[in-house]
């Protein structure tokens, strides 16, 4: 159990004395009964969600419902054999963009699996249809597709007017597209920049507060997939990288702008070391030099960390925290491992 993340007052009652098991509740759940040192009459039954490990409780009664999740809906239930957490997200209904391929294909499929109402969008329809059809397959409760391209930001809005319409509400918006740019030397094109920053910025805040509505009446979620190009500065990535760090400026102020709001929409950031994806392995197999990590596992990662409420995800942990914690405390060392990092007799000027 993670006591440090239970508010002061509960981690006390927790701590001492130590709490005992009692009973197995519901698959996934795990219910304690509780003694506070301080006054021991005051008898506490909790039940704990195991993905999250941090409780609900309320004082002589059993808590109503897990943690922080009772906003999203009831607590985790069976695991699949290929160890989902199916109903995470059973009934939600979310939005994936950039779901054609990659990591925001398999985060429909991960959701399609949970049992979740699902709006996926990207340019290519016929890659769209694919991804509904095996969504539906999949077991997800409704799988819908909307093609165009993010550079339109109206197009950004109507896929949050198709969801409303569909699902009248939105639980999670996962906003994960990115459009295409070169893995190169910035080559002078600020133009390039000020487009991409249209697709993979400009029509995330769009999308953002089109949603915000629905959002703010389902308690939901914003997950913004980035990259450890986001929070780091990286050769061969400018544009790229400028795009990304735009998203932690807008996104971790309107968190803490949320917090004193008291508006329970949670924002997740999420910093991503290198996938697997086929655009990325084309891109820059043979210059880098590190393993590329399962889009598959990372694409659970991102959804686990939505749905749990989390600040930011670190994916994968070693990859991303490492060199987050060199960037501030050593950044001369970190700028040394990452330029070993790239194989630059390899290199050379590939489209992304
Ligand atoms: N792969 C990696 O190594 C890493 C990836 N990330 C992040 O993960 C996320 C997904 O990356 P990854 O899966 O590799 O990317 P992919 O290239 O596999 O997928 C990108 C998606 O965005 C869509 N897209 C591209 N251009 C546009 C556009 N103009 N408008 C709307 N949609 C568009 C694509 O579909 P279509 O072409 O049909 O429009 C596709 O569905 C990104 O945010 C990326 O920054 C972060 C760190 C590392
Ligand atoms: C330990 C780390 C700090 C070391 C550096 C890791 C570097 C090499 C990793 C981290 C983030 C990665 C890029 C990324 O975020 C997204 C994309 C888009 C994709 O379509 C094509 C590949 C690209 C450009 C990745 C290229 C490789 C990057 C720069």
């Amino acid at each position: 159990l993670h006591l440090r993340r239970l508010p002061l007052q509960q981690r006390d009652l927790l701590l001492s004395p130590p709490p005992r098991q009692r009973a197995e509740g519901e698959e996934g759940e795990v219910t304690w009964v509780l003694r506070s040192s301080q006054d021991p009459s005051t008898v506490m039954q909790t039940r704990v969600c195991s993905l999250c490990c941090v409780s609900s409780a309320s004082s002589s009664q059993p808590a109503a419902s897990c943690c922080m999740h009772s906003a999203l809906g009831p607590p985790l239930a069976a695991q699949d054999p290929a160890g989902h957490q199916n109903s995470m997200l059973k009934g939600k209904r979310v939005i994936v963009t950039g779901a054609s391929s990659g990591i925001g294909e398999q985060m429909a499929y991960h959701l399609a699996k949970m049992g979740s109402h699902i709006l996926i969008t990207a340019r290519t329809e016929e890659k769209l249809k694919k991804v509904v059809a095996q969504c539906t397959h999949l077991g997800a409760a409704s799988a819908h597709y909307i093609a165009g391209s993010m550079d339109n930001l109206t197009f950004a809005k109507q896929v949050v007017h198709k969801a409303e319409n569909l699902f009248g509400g939105l639980d999670m918006l996962i906003l994960n597209h990115i459009g295409h740019t070169y893995f190169g030397y910035f080559d002078g094109n600020v133009d390039h920049v000020r487009d991409l920053l249209k697709i993979n910025f400009l029509s995330y805040a769009t999308m953002t507060v089109a949603a915000l509505p629905m959002l703010k009446i389902s308690n939901g979620n914003i997950v913004v997939v980035s990259s450890v190009a986001g929070k780091i500065g990286l050769p061969l990535t400018v544009p790229y990288s400028t795009t990304k760090f735009a998203l932690d400026g807008f996104f971790s102020s309107l968190r803490m702008e949320f917090i004193q709001q008291k508006t329970n929409v949670s924002i997740t950031l999420c910093i991503i070391s290198y996938i697997d994806t086929d655009s990325a392995l084309k891109t820059v197999s043979g210059v880098i030099q590190q393993p590329a990590a399962p889009k598959e596992e990372c694409a659970l990662e991102i959804i686990k960390g939505g749905f749990l409420r989390k600040r930011e995800v670190y994916y994968q942990y070693h990859a991303t925290k490492i060199p987050l914690l060199l960037r501030d405390w050593a950044p001369e060392i970190l700028q040394s491992l990452l330029l070993m990092n790239y194989n630059m007799d390899n290199f050379q000027r590939k489209e992304v």
